[in-house]
């Protein structure tokens, strides 16, 4: 066994308290094996005045979108994707598509993220980019039927079952998967059944958009004579393993359901404020016992990959939709995007304690912004920012270390993405 001990820090524990100590990781079974004073280890990070935290989880995105990043603006939802978003994309080929997701993971390692949930296409790119990088990730094939015939609908479907069964559990146990049906609206009743009974034949979670906008929720109300989450519902969606996107239009019935079926809730609080989407009732959600994390969803729509940010609007946005200062307070804006969001995309992470995967980052404190440092917590969500992450770790390897991305090369992932993002606006 040869070990990684990240010495000298403070060290965020599960409980939100804060304490002097080293982590002590077994490299090869990539989890921590203690955590405290520990014995010396073969390999050492420092951590002097910083603060070690749990890898960031970005609970909801499309990595590959940093290729639109900035591409179409200040539309809402519906717009946005049918005249910008979904013509680019056309024109993906699955290369872009791999540098686009490079430089997402680039972007998340920078910013202290160790794990992703991810829905798109070329699949298969994602997942060999996931493993070059060395991050965690539950990722899978975006199923949308709107403008096919029933055949190509239902081999989109077979498409992502297919990709689901092949890719989970492959990048030493790092790479999962879930079939992903777009939404309720962009995907057929019979399709929809399909994902949900596809799914739960090989043992992953189902990962949807749900309750985004008020235009999903009024033609499923039109059409059934019920909301979005009881539709849901009907078709067997609701299940402690799924988790969901958004949830921004969500009634009190709804977030009884969620909280009843354990159905996660990944809140995306930048890209709801971005397309004028609404306020996720985050707080009430919270109140019920919902599942919630936290994620940026695509760079297109954000702009950027960085949880700190997610965090601090999370944290501003649920105060203003409960119209209470007190509401998602610093603690639990942090647990949402370490903890919360692990256990809503099912996945080991999240937690700094013996026995667990050694996902982490260490922050340096040492910065005007973050001075005086009275509560760390209250930094994590409101005043640190992802270029203030030292390191980065993820199942025991060091990913970033002083800021230099060891295991993908920043300069010729930027150069890539670049080249190709010019490339298709032009093919657009
Ligand atoms: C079929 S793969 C995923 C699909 O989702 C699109 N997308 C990006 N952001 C959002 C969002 O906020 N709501 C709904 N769909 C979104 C992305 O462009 C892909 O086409
Ligand atoms: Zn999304």
């Amino acid at each position: 066994m040869t070990t990684l001990q990240i010495t000298g820090g403070q060290v965020l524990l599960p409980d939100m308290t804060v304490e002097s100590a080293d982590v002590l990781v077994d490299r090869e079974a990539g989890e921590i094996l203690a955590v405290g004073e520990t014995e010396r280890g073969d390999e050492r990070l420092d951590a002097e005045g910083s603060l070690v935290i749990p890898g960031l989880v970005n609970a909801h995105g499309h990595a590959a979108m940093t290729l639109l990043r900035g591409y179409a603006d200040d539309k809402p939802l519906d717009a946005w994707l049918q005249e910008d978003i979904w013509p680019a994309e056309a024109e993906l080929t699955p290369e872009d598509v791999r540098a686009g997701a490079e430089l997402g993971i680039v972007e998340m390692i920078k910013s202290g993220t160790t794990a992703f949930a991810d829905m798109y296409f070329e699949v298969d790119e994602i997942a060999a980019a996931v493993r070059e990088s060395g991050m965690r990730a539950r990722i899978g094939h975006g199923i949308v039927t709107v403008g096919k015939d029933d055949e190509e609908a239902r081999e989109d479907v077979e498409e992502s079952i297919a990709i689901a069964r092949e890719f989970d559990g492959t990048g030493d146990g790092r790479v999962s998967t879930a079939v992903m049906p777009h939404s309720l609206t962009t995907v057929s009743e019979e399709c929809l059944s399909m994902a949900v009974k596809g799914a739960r034949e090989i043992g992953v979670p189902v990962h949807i958009h749900i309750n985004e906008t008020r235009d999903e929720v009024e033609p499923i109300v039109e059409e059934r004579g019920i909301r979005p989450l009881e539709y849901a519902d009907e078709l067997g969606l609701l299940d402690e393993k799924n988790f969901l996107a958004h949830g921004v239009h969500t009634d009190e019935r709804g977030i009884e359901l969620l909280a009843e079926t354990g159905m996660g809730v990944v809140h995306c609080p930048a890209s709801n404020m971005k397309l004028a989407s609404g306020m996720a009732p985050v707080q009430a959600m919270l109140d019920a016992g919902v599942s919630v994390g936290v994620g940026t969803d695509g760079a297109a729509s954000n702009n950027d990959l960085d949880l700190f940010d997610e965090m601090r609007d999370a944290a501003m946005i649920g105060k203003l939709a409960a119209d209470s200062a007190a509401a998602v307070p610093a603690e639990e804006v942090v647990r949402m995007a370490t903890a919360g969001s692990a256990e809503a995309i099912g996945i080991d992470s999240g937690r700094i304690e013996a026995g667990a995967n050694a996902d982490l980052a260490v922050i340096d404190f040492g910065k005007p912004h973050l001075t005086p440092a009275h509560d760390p917590v209250s930094h994590l969500a409101y005043a640190v920012r992802g270029s203030d992450v030292r390191h980065t770790v993820c199942g025991g390897e060091v990913l970033m270390c002083d800021r230099e991305v060891l295991t993908l090369d920043e300069k010729e992932v930027r150069e890539t993405a670049e080249k190709r993002a010019t490339e298709l606006i032009e093919r657009v």
